[in-house]
């Protein structure tokens, strides 16, 4: 069953239950009090659980000759009825061992008294009884419906206590809270729903007393009370209530209501003259009070009064995690028909809402048509020409309940025209299938004859406005529509920017071609290789990045000098010690992975940049596979010394090249074909391969690999980048 289903059903028990069930949670909790309270007198002897009636019956009836019954009640304080010596009161709590007085029964506490109508009933006789039998159902359900949601959100029972991550003050504490004072709600939803149709008769409690045979009475052999067989057997805290002969006469006799049955006992000879067993139901009535009450133990009665107040933290924050959903969802300015920008969200909390807001603002603030919506309202969108997806990833790597439906929708709904698309993937990498949706949306995407990738797949680690702003800058760049001023996310403007200065680059040898430039790393500038340099060429707000390697002290980038390039032009402009101003986006998910058995680097044209900052970084000697795609052996030039020396120095394994127009004319994907079985191994082994270069070259090996897994392993390449185990930096 699918996550939304318990959702759902959750959600809309407790809405209908939520007034009745405060109600009597807060009843609840008051009436905890009363067992609680009344433990405290001191009625109870000490050692009661030992004395028989053997015991005790005959120490009472010397102390009260006229004494007509006893009762045990659920404190264990034991009530003489009847009259006794020089006592007036008919009724005192004795000492059952000595028969001494130890207090008298006041009359009940008023206020509770009250409480408990109003808990049983809503002071509406058999109608409110009704209504509260119903509650505790229902709270049945809702406690059912939220343990299938925990097992869910913890990917099984065996990790039902597992740590959970913490997204905000409610939804945290609904889950941790939930998860301890599970069972006593349960208890006190079965045992309400059972004590409400126990009241209306569903289940047989009447039971008969035993009968008894006065011709078969005998009055030998005389015995004492001390020596009956079953006083000596039965223990005071089996019994209920005792009821002593009226007269000395042998037709008169003892009547023992146990827990589980009734006992009719010769007062002469101690023989039992009939004994009938209570029907079960008696049992489960009993035990339902005890454990709905508290009335036993005042343990319990205090568990019972925490749990309670859990149920109304649980409305509370229910209520919020709701309201914080339904808050987040938006309301659009132009129709999905009319709309030239297409955003669909896939989100269970409404957070991934607040970004697509964020992009759908600055759209309409740019003279756009822009519309955002669910991704299972994806539909024909006949002016549509960006599509962006942005969805988080739940349960094993699953679909969030509003985007279950989009691979069979996209059969549905082909496009008339060609998209652009974008998936921007949001998730944690607290869970072990990190946006392994996104990638399955991106997968789908891809296989859509209208659509063409706008930017590599984007990834968003715990809402990361920093990861956000990574993603909006690529599309931004592809689109050419600038998302500056993302409210709320915008961190370019805040950014600190950083004076760099030029201490190498060597000429392009053509436009077209590839030249590499280098700039001083200042003892404060954090920077590593896969990070990204954001440089301003024009002062304004356009924005180019460039992929880092980071060598010794110095930051180098491979850049193409694209004709009439407006960022490849400023910097092949620059001549040594020139000062340039930049910024240093951080790039986590591209750094270089410590601690794995081994690593594949593919990349084509410039995108070798970072991979050389991290092969100079490896000083672990991680055995590196580079496969590297150049158009011409000249580029490959500008970094073969470096490759082999690094070689010979174990920080890389292998370099295997790649060129396009020389040659045989090979691309970096053929190379990719050839070594397809040692890549499947690579991720069986746990190791990682990392992507830098053009989208178009991803894409064909992302194809390759994709089918080479699936051969080799049954799972797709996306189950392999849900596990972090491909790292794409593409453009
Ligand atoms: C129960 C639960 C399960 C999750 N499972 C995953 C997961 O498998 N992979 C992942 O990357 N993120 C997972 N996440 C993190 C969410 O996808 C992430 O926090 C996302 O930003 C939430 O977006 P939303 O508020 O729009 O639903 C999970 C979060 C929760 C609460």
């Amino acid at each position: 069953m699918t996550i939304s289903v318990w959702r759902y059903s959750h959600l809309a028990l407790a809405v209908s239950s939520f007034l009745l069930l405060s109600l009597a949670a807060l009843t609840g909790i008051i009436l905890a009090f009363g067992p609680v309270t009344e433990k405290m007198q001191p009625y109870r002897v000490n050692n009661f659980s030992d004395v028989t009636l053997a015991q005790a019956l005959p120490a009472l009836r010397t102390r009260y000759p006229g004494i007509t019954a006893l009762s045990v009640d659920v404190n264990q304080f034991v009530q003489a009825k009847g009259t006794g010596a020089g006592e007036k009161n008919p009724s005192v709590y004795v000492d059952p061992l000595t028969g001494k007085v130890l207090g008298h029964p006041g009359e009940e506490n008023e206020f509770f008294q009250w409480v408990t109508a109003l808990h049983r009933s809503l002071f509406l006789h058999e109608a409110g009884r009704f209504f509260i039998g119903l509650t505790a159902f229902l709270l049945l359900l809702i406690t059912v419906s939220g343990t299938m949601l925990v097992i869910q959100r913890q990917r099984g029972l065996k990790r039902f206590f597992t740590p959970i991550v913490r997204e905000n003050f409610a939804q945290f504490y609904h889950v941790v809270l939930g998860r301890w004072s599970l069972i006593p709600i349960m208890i006190i939803a079965l045992t309400g729903t059972y004590l409400s149709l126990a009241r209306f008769g569903f289940f047989d409690t009447a039971h008969v007393s035993p009968k008894v045979d006065f011709d078969v009475i005998q009055a030998k052999p005389v015995k004492s009370p001390a020596e009956f067989a079953i006083f000596k057997k039965t223990k005071l805290s089996e019994v209920e209530s005792i009821e002593f002969p009226f007269s000395e006469d042998v037709e008169d006799y003892y009547t023992l209501k146990l827990r589980d049955r009734e006992v009719t006992v010769n007062q002469v000879t101690g023989d039992i003259l009939g004994e009938v067993k209570y029907p079960a139901a008696v049992f489960y009535t009993n035990l339902s009070l005890d454990l709905h009450t508290g009335r036993g133990s005042s343990v319990w009665a205090i568990i019972l009064a925490l749990a309670s107040g859990n149920i109304l933290f649980f409305i509370y924050s229910g209520f919020a995690i709701t309201f914080k959903r339904l808050g987040n969802r938006t309301r659009n300015k132009f129709t999905a028909a009319e709309s030239r920008f297409i955003i669909l969200v896939g989100s269970e909390n409404g957070s991934t809402f607040r970004f697509a807001q964020a992009l759908n603002q600055q759209l309409l603030k740019a003279g756009e048509k822009s519309f955002v919506t669910e991704l299972n309202n994806y539909a024909r969108f006949p002016k549509a020409e960006h599509l962006v997806v942005m969805t988080a990833t739940y349960g094993l790597g699953d679909a969030p309940t509003n985007a279950t439906r989009l691979a069979k929708l996209l059969e549905r709904y082909p496009q008339s025209q060609p998209i652009s698309y974008s998936v921007l993937g949001f998730g944690s990498h607290a869970y072990p299938d990190f946006c392994k949706y996104a990638f399955e949306v991106n997968r789908l995407l891809s296989h859509q004859a209208w659509a063409t990738a706008l930017t590599d797949i984007h990834t968003v680690d715990d809402k990361s406005p920093e990861h956000f702003g990574l993603w909006a800058e690529a599309w931004s760049q592809q689109s050419g529509i600038p998302v500056t001023m993302l409210t709320g996310l915008d961190l370019a403007a805040n950014a600190r920017m950083e004076s760099l200065t030029v201490t190498k680059i060597t000429p392009a040898a053509q436009a077209g071609g590839t030249f590499t430039m280098a700039f001083k790393i200042g003892s404060r500038l954090r920077v590593r290789s896969g990070d990204l340099l954001a440089i301003y060429p024009a002062n304004d707000h356009r924005e180019r990045l460039y992929s880092i390697g980071v060598v010794g002290k110095e930051i180098r980038l491979s850049v193409r000098l694209h004709p009439e390039g407006l960022g490849s032009g400023f910097l092949h402009g620059l001549t040594v010690e020139q000062k340039i101003r930049a910024r240093i986006v951080k790039n986590e998910h591209f750094h270089f992975p410590g601690g794995v058995p081994q690593v594949v680097m593919i990349s084509n044209g410039t995108g070798i940049a970072p991979f050389l900052g991290m092969i100079s970084q490896n000083r672990k000697k991680i055995p590196v596979q580079l496969y590297c795609g150049f158009r011409q052996r000249l580029t490959y030039n500008l970094y073969q010394d470096f490759l082999e020396q690094s070689a010979a120095e174990g920080k890389l394994a292998a370099i295997h090249t790649a060129f396009s127009r020389e040659g045989n004319k090979q691309y970096v994907s053929h190379l990719i074909q050839r070594d397809g079985d040692k890549l499947a191994r690579l991720f069986e082994n746990g190791g990682i391969l990392m992507i830098c270069g053009s989208l178009a070259m991803q894409k064909d090996v992302m194809e390759l690999l994709d089918a080479i897994c699936m051969e080799q392993s049954g799972r797709g390449v996306s189950f392999y980048q849900s596990r972090n185990q491909v790292r794409t930096d593409c453009y």
